[in-house]
């Protein structure tokens, strides 16, 4: 079956994602195409470095070749950015990524981006569901990928330099060269080694990579840069003295970092530092737009700089769509999305990094010092996080108690209003909250809980778990 989540359709390797459904997704959006008359248009096709990645883009540009629809081909590895790049950039309406991005090395999947290059809306999903549901199988047809080639419904293209020069045409080059920066890229056996080391080279960083063969197994590690994964990027920043450690996930969308002294800085900080890198010292001005399950400082810093922070549900389409409407400066997700103005409409962990490394250059002090500055300006806001990973029928129990019967636990803190814009959302009175929300990439229940500190958000964590016997 393909059912599409917060990023895409994802599913197991011979599960799900087989051929047979590829070829159906691949039709099913041929007649979305013609529906909506874009058949004139290349859909711009990438793939990452999981297993049949690569095969699995060959199996979808035939189908649409034997359609008569062209596409055009990124035919090595490539980050997810540089495909919704590449669409912006082409002014097409369609582009497909191969990928299952931070998820276990037995996944796979495809992203749909459309206009602009962003993810696409449920709605163009829900019409990819409706027209799948329409498809006979005898219908699908594929032409042979060499014939495809030889009569240009395929087209092999190479967007890499376009990509990395317009991230070097956006970041302040000079002020990163002047500093000499050490930097240690992980990519987590993914896909941003390329681009974001020729991006920090050029400007003159020494940097080094860890990770990077190709290993589809990811050297058994979830491709997710979080404080768990980057254990030993961290040991390696601290004994090689390196002013900064950058990962991305499998698919680089996605980024994390480790400061000098080997510490994890958690992607609500990322996005906090970045607001206040841009707003303040670039002095590019706008709103923020995080999703339900992101700190609550990025509304204290927006306050008082007399922006406006807008709030939406986890999926970067969300992000995607609430910038676009309020021409917004930053979007960011605590999973580690983030994309600024001006560049791509979806997230970008290379386009990020590029970023935090003249962020470090130009501040000029240690990334702690500036967060603590931050806290002691806009507030403490810290996050707990907890995962439990359930199975069908837990989830459908959990789901009546939560969304049909509407119960919550009680908190011990007073509760302001309970929101069911994405799971169940508690906001305290204090200014805190508590979200109980399904993956929607993950067979997995996330409780996320930010409190002034550390003990009170695990303590309202706790009681969330409690509640529902996790
Ligand atoms: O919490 P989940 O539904 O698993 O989503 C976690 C993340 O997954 C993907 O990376 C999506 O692109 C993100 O927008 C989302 O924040």
């Amino acid at each position: 079956m393909i059912q599409f989540g917060t990023g895409g359709f994802r599913a197991i390797i011979g599960e799900d994602f087989t051929r047979e459904n590829l070829e159906l997704l691949s039709l099913a959006l041929v007649r979305l195409i013609r529906e909506k008359g874009k058949e004139s248009e290349p859909v711009i096709i990438g793939y990452d470095r999981r297993f049949l990645s690569d095969i699995a883009a060959r199996w979808i540009v035939c189908v649409f070749a034997a359609e008569g629809i062209k596409t055009h081909l990124v035919d090595y590895d490539a980050p997810t950015p540089l495909i919704m790049f590449e669409v912006m950039k082409e002014k097409v309406s369609y582009g497909l990524m191969i990928t299952a991005s931070h998820n276990p090395a037995e996944y796979n999947g495809v992203k749909v981006f459309t206009s602009g290059g962003r993810d696409a809306t449920e709605e163009v999903t829900d019409e990819i569901e409706a027209q799948i549901a329409r498809i006979q199988k005898p219908d699908i047809k594929s032409m042979e990928y060499t014939k495809a080639l030889e009569c240009g419904l395929v087209t092999v293209i190479n967007p890499q330099n376009e990509y990395i020069d317009s991230i070097l045409n956006v970041i302040d080059r000079e002020s990163i060269k002047k500093r000499h920066l050490n930097v240690l890229l992980d990519p987590m056996f993914g896909v941003s080694k390329t681009t974001l080391q020729t991006i920090l080279l050029t400007c003159r960083c020494n940097v080094e990579v860890i990770h990077d063969r190709h290993d589809t197994l990811f050297g058994g590690r979830l491709p997710a840069p979080n404080s768990s994964t980057l254990t030993h990027l961290s040991q390696l920043v601290v004994q090689g003295k390196y002013d900064l450690g950058i990962a991305t996930d499998g698919d680089a969308d996605r980024i994390g970092l480790i400061d000098a002294a080997g510490t994890f800085i958690h992607p609500n900080d990322i996005l906090v530092l970045l607001y206040y890198y841009l707003h303040e010292f670039k002095g590019w001005k706008g709103a923020a737009v995080r999703n339900v399950a992101t700190t609550h400082c990025l509304d204290a810093m927006a306050a008082h700089f007399g922006e406006k922070c807008y709030e939406v549900p986890v999926g970067f389409k969300h992000i995607s769509s609430k910038m676009e409407e309020t021409d917004a400066l930053i979007g960011g997700e605590s999973s580690g999305g983030l994309t600024v103005r001006g560049h791509i409409r979806g997230k970008d962990g290379v386009y990020a990094g590029a970023l935090l490394v003249e962020m470090l250059s130009v501040i000029g002090k240690p990334l702690s010092e500036v967060l603590r500055d931050i806290h002691r300006r806009y507030g403490s806001f810290s996050m707990s996080e907890f995962d439990c990973r359930m199975t069908d029928r837990h989830k459908e129990e959990l789901k009546h108690l939560l969304f049909e019967e509407k119960k919550v636990p009680e908190f011990g803190v007073e509760v302001d209003r309970v929101s069911y814009l994405d799971g169940c959302k508690v906001y305290f009175k204090n200014g805190g909250w508590v979200i109980c929300r399904f993956s929607g990439t993950e067979p997995v229940l996330r409780i996320f809980c930010e409190m002034a500190s550390e003990t009170e958000a695990e303590k309202i964590s706790l009681v969330f778990r409690k509640f529902l016997n996790l």
